[in-house]
């Protein structure tokens, strides 16, 4: 073979070699880039399903994403992949320290639920086998959440259970209690007499056994009937304010029509006036100058036959005047009359009304804005005559054993004989008020302080002297009474404050007292 063939051969195989060295270069590169771009996608998986976990690890995850698209081995990568490998080690400690703490979390929650007494026995059954199910750890979030999806269910059935069971709320003592200061209330509010009996009624009620329904049936029904009163108050002063316009348009009108026909009459009046001037002016120029007699008096009998027409129409007008007149006086008269009558009534409904707010209308005595009002008035003369005023502030001992052995409306029956006693015991220049509840206030003034103590024992003595019988029972009930005299420089309050102070010291020395604050 010659030299150049042999070179040509040898070129050949290394062409060869090479071509085969290329290929599995190719190879190697694919493989390294398949090999990347499967990495780069777990890595992409992997930042996902760790996101939100760990901030640092989402950091280094997000780099290395990044750097991979850049290396040209696997092997660059390495460093950062050791690294992401220790903070996933630490991920997974943190998570399960984390699940472990939740499970004993879960554990102590279902030991309070097992605590609610009211929860049905078959949700008590399923919380005793949850709990043992508790005992064992979880190994992953996902066996975790079910478990707190299983003891909402759990709260879910016993709220459910205490809703519909809701109407059989106990009723406590402090409802009880609402109960009585609102029939005490509804005793103290003047209703309209066709709601009289509904109130009664809802009294008994109200002092007796009642639910919680009943209850805040009875508070919306009061609400409403005095809503309902308020609104026909108003209705009734709209009314008459309406009944006021009317007559007052009549009365305009028939005075406009009146002013016209005047008018009207006035120009006619006029008219007449100067024709039987000049009927009178004729006569005069007939006289003057006629000299025949008869010619004269024919002529006269003319005018004058003129002028007494003239002067009939004159008296027809001015009659017909009178009657229209008295006609729309007539129709004012009528219209004042009754509009007179719609304002007294009104001023009778208001009086009444007035009164009311001033009354107690279970005792009947002068209520606590009575007794304010009283009070400035005896203030006033205390300072202008400097007559000696005392205030007394009495209050009814043990009270509440009447109400509670022998019923509320033997109670309230207590309250008006013994309201009655107390106002037949003053005189009419005294006062006595309910202050509220069982307490009175009484006013007294021009008493010297020699016979305050005499009055007030007076007072004391004859309401313990009333022969109470409950139930065939001779009951006697007594009061405390405290007084004090407004002193100079001292306003109503003062002393008020010196009675109640000596009041509350008859309480203490034993009741059934008067102790003066001198
Ligand atoms: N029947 C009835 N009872 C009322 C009325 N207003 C208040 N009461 C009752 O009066 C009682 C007052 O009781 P307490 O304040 O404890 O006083 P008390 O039993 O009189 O005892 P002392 O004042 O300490 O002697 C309560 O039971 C009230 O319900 C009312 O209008 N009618």
């Amino acid at each position: 073979m010659k030299d150049s063939e042999i070179a040509i051969s040898q070129i050949t195989l290394m062409k060869q070699k090479l071509h085969a060295a290329r290929s599995a270069l190719d190879d190697i590169n694919k493989d390294r880039n398949d090999k990347l771009k499967t990495l780069i996608q777990f890595i992409g998986h992997l930042s996902l399903a760790c996101k939100g976990q760990n901030l640092e690890l989402d950091n280094k995850l997000a780099k290395l994403r990044h750097h991979l698209h850049g290396y040209e081995q696997i092997d660059e990568a390495l460093p950062e992949l050791v690294d992401i490998e220790r903070i996933l080690k630490g991920q997974y400690n943190h998570t399960m320290t984390q699940l472990e703490e939740s499970r004993m979390g879960l554990s102590r929650v279902i030991r309070q639920i097992q605590r609610v007494n009211s929860a049905p026995e078959k949700v008590k059954k399923e919380i005793n086998y949850f709990k043992k199910d508790l005992a064992k750890p979880f190994h992953t979030v996902w066996e975790y959440i079910p478990k707190v999806e299983k003891l909402i269910g759990f709260y879910e059935e016993i709220l459910q259970q205490q809703f519909t069971s809701a109407d059989d709320y106990d009723i406590l003592p402090q409802h009880i209690q609402l109960a009585r200061e609102l029939a005490v209330k509804i005793s103290e509010i003047e209703f309209r007499k066709d709601q009289r009996d509904q109130i009664l009624v809802m009294k008994e009620v109200l002092l007796g056994e009642i639910s919680l329904n009943t209850l805040l049936e009875s508070y919306q029904t009061i609400l409403s009937l005095l809503l309902d009163n308020i609104a026909r108050e108003k209705s009734a002063s709209q009314d008459f304010l309406y009944a006021l316009n009317d007559a007052l348009t009549v009365v305009r009108d028939v005075v406009n029509s009146s002013h016209n026909n005047n008018e009207r009459s006035q120009q006619l009046k006029l008219q007449l006036n100067k024709e039987i001037n000049l009927r009178v002016d004729n006569a005069g120029g007939i006289i003057t100058d006629v000299e025949d007699i008869l010619a004269l008096k024919t002529q006269l009998t003319v005018q004058l036959s003129s002028l007494r027409d003239a002067l009939t129409r004159k008296e027809a007008l001015e009659s017909r005047e009178q009657t229209l007149l008295r006609k729309s006086i007539e129709s004012m008269r009528k219209e004042l009359n009754s509009i007179t009558q719609e304002a007294n009534c009104y001023k009778e409904k208001l009086f009444e009304h007035q009164k009311l707010n001033l009354l107690d209308p279970l005792t009947q005595l002068a209520n606590r804005t009575a007794l304010e009002d009283r009070m400035d008035q005896e203030y006033r003369n205390h300072i202008r005559f400097k007559t000696p005023l005392w205030i007394a502030v009495t209050d009814i001992d043990h009270f509440k054993s009447v109400n509670d052995n022998f019923g509320h409306s033997t109670g309230d029956k207590t309250l008006q004989v013994i309201a009655m006693a107390l106002k037949n015991s003053l005189r009419d220049s005294e006062f006595v008020a309910r202050y509220g509840g069982e307490e009175f206030v009484l006013l007294l003034p021009d008493i010297t302080q020699d016979h305050i103590s005499t009055l007030l024992n007076r007072v004391r003595e004859k309401v313990k002297n009333i022969p109470f019988k409950f139930k065939n029972q001779r009951i006697t009930v007594t009061l405390s009474i405290g007084a004090a005299q407004v002193m100079d420089n001292e306003t109503m309050e003062e002393a008020f404050e010196r009675a109640d102070a000596a009041l509350y010291k008859a309480k203490n020395n034993g009741r059934d007292r008067v102790v003066i604050d001198m």
